[in-house]
């Protein structure tokens, strides 16, 4: 069974004046465990498909089943990491994790006691009393992951969420949450414009083309690259010769 299914979807964004149709007739599958990247030059819809699977647009065809069932608005069951961190700065790092748990009225000894064992595992044990402003840019992601995790999605969307990092800190991260997804068998999208991260992250990437917005062409990462950790990866020839091979596709998009 595939855990996610997206069948001939489209969306057209209409105002009193114009529609424009950043989605057109998309269908893709994921299974569990599996991690995909969407691609693609700016435009081509990979925000609209995120909220879409997410729950939070209604597209205006086709459909997306997670466990077969329909995506509702406010599901419970997908996670978000984005490129800010949005931590509540007048909350504790503590606080800030057992949020959501609190907000699903399913905060109980033995979660807590998970989330601190997430927030070792991230090597942040000491930062439960802090405030947010108190921790450097990669820290606070590290605590959205703990946050994000803590609530158990059955599927994770990473909105670029490393974008705003410096490159090392990037690196750091790749590893750790690539490590940490492993590790709890999760299902996750993310939205990238590196190509380089796609490669050293994913099982699968899907690379869109613009106007509308439509799958390009599907790679599968060879498995000598998704057994490394990405920061190995990223130093495996195999990864320079598909990195060679997605960056044309994307300069053929840009000469259409
Ligand atoms: N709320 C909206 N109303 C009207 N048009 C929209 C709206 N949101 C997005 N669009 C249009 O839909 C298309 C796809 O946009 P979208 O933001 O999904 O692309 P994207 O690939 O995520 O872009 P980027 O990489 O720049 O974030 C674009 O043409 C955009 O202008």
């Amino acid at each position: 069974m595939d855990f996610l299914t997206i069948k001939n979807l489209h969306h057209t964004y209409f105002t009193k004046t114009s529609a424009t149709t950043a989605l057109s007739d998309i269908t893709l599958d994921v299974k569990e465990g599996e991690f995909i990247s969407f691609l693609g030059p700016s435009g081509c819809g990979k925000t609209t498909l995120l909220s879409i699977i997410a729950g939070l647009i209604n597209p205006t065809g086709g459909s997306v089943l997670l466990e077969n069932k329909p995506i509702k608005t406010s599901q419970n069951d997908i996670g978000y990491m984005l490129q800010q961190d949005y931590l509540f700065p007048w909350k504790t790092i503590e606080q800030n994790i057992l949020l959501g748990l609190k907000i699903n009225g399913t905060l109980t000894p033995e979660k807590k006691e998970n989330t601190s064992n997430l927030l070792k595992q991230m090597g942040l044990e000491h930062v439960g009393a802090a405030y947010p402003k108190q921790l450097s840019g990669g820290m606070r992601q590290r605590v959205a992951l703990v946050r994000t995790l803590a609530t158990e999605p059955k599927l994770l969307m990473l909105d670029e969420p490393f974008s705003a990092l410096d490159f090392q800190t990037k690196l750091k991260l790749e590893d750790l949450v690539s490590n940490t997804l492993k590790n709890f068998n999760k299902t996750a999208i993310l939205v990238t414009h590196d190509i380089g991260e796609a490669i050293a992250m994913s099982d699968r990437i899907i690379l869109f083309s613009p106007s509308p917005g439509k799958v390009h062409k599907t790679f599968l990462v060879p498995d000598e690259l998704k057994n490394l950790p990405p920061f190995s990866a990223r130093n495996h020839t195999v990864y320079t010769e598909l990195f060679q091979t997605i960056w044309k596709e994307l300069e053929s998009l840009d000469e259409e």
